[in-house]
């Protein structure tokens, strides 16, 4: 597979002035409808947006690598069974990536256990910075689930797509060996509904191109890569694309992201919207059980499977 540096993913300028953002104005539909476009065509888009500030940003990642650098057994006891959720590293077959994930992050109750669970004097410098930067990409992913829906003339029926849950997911990537080009994460689509993901400016994250090369994708200071999740394809019936992407790191600095990932409350099951299934498009996918999905993914089975390939593998509709 080659290298593609030309490709690019499309940019939406969301730091318009607010008064455009308004539901229902002709410039909020002519944003809903770039939106579904990118999200049809690439299963992801990168959001400018100035609305977060860059100060909050800053203190958010300095307080991600306080966590990071805690002792290996305070980290560890960050357990927590459920797919994508706890503290993962010190794993030999990928030495250089560690991962934290806390449910319900942008709730100030439960990510304050966290803190306390790692800071057993409590932290909350580290708690009010990072429930303040959650809550900023909950409103985020709130405007960007009301464009999807309004983009498919949805919006007044409802005002959510799919009932979930803020997982923060933090990423370090340790530095590799001098010179090295080393693998940090593995190709895959996202198994979550969608993800807002952000770095603190060291790049590696790479994407699938169209004609099957990689190329990377480096995010500015004010901007944020929305990302289409397995689950949110199964909605919108196939009618949206997904990303596949994965992580190289090279260089002598480490890689730290943050990903606010939407997570399926308990006993979701994922179905496509009955608007979006007709004769021209029908049904791809048959119901299914979030939680049995995310299970079948780590099976011997499910995990032999391609990452693009697991839902259907698991709910595909055999014609
Ligand atoms: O760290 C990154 O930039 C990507 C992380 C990612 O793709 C994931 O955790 O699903
Ligand atoms: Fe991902």
């Amino acid at each position: 597979m080659g290298f593609d540096s030309h490709y690019q993913i499309p940019a939406i300028d969301f730091s318009i002035n607010s008064t455009e953002l308004d539901r229902g104005t002709e410039e909020w539909y002519s944003l809903c409808m770039r939106v579904r476009e990118a999200c049809e065509n690439y299963g992801c888009f990168e959001i400018v947006y100035d609305k977060i500030p860059l100060q909050l940003k800053a203190d958010t990642f300095s307080m991600i690598r306080q966590l990071f650098n805690l002792p290996v057994e305070t980290k560890e006891k960050n357990v927590n069974p459920k797919p994508f959720h706890g503290y993962y590293g010190q794993n030999p077959n990928s030495p250089l990536y560690e991962s934290f994930g806390i449910e319900d992050s942008s709730n100030y109750e439960s990510f304050r256990s966290f803190t306390e669970l790692m800071w057993p004097n409590g932290h909350d410098q580290f708690c009010d910075t990072v429930v303040t930067m959650m809550k900023k990409l909950d409103e985020l992913k709130e405007m960007i689930e009301m464009m999807i829906l309004d983009s498919y003339g949805l919006g007044e029926k409802s005002n959510s797509i799919i009932a979930c849950k803020t997982l923060l997911r933090v990423m370090k990537y340790g530095a590799p060996p001098s010179g090295e080009y080393a693998n940090g994460l593995t190709p895959h689509t996202d198994k979550l509904v969608s993800t807002i993901l952000c770095d603190d400016q060291v790049s590696g994250l790479e994407f699938e191109t169209k004609d099957g090369q990689w190329a990377k994708l480096s995010l500015s200071p004010t901007s944020y890569l929305f990302i289409v999740g397995d689950p949110l394809m199964a909605w919108s019936n196939g009618r949206m694309s997904r990303l596949k992407h994965r992580v190289m790191i090279s260089g002598e600095k480490d890689r730290y992201s943050l990903g606010a990932f939407a997570s399926p409350v308990e006993g979701t099951i994922i179905k496509a919207e009955k608007e979006l299934v007709d004769e021209d498009h029908p049904r791809i996918l048959k119901d299914f059980d979030y939680k049995d999905f995310g299970r079948f993914t780590f099976t011997k089975e499910g995990s032999a499977i391609d990452s693009e390939m697991q839902v259907f593998a698991f709910a595909g509709i055999s014609t």
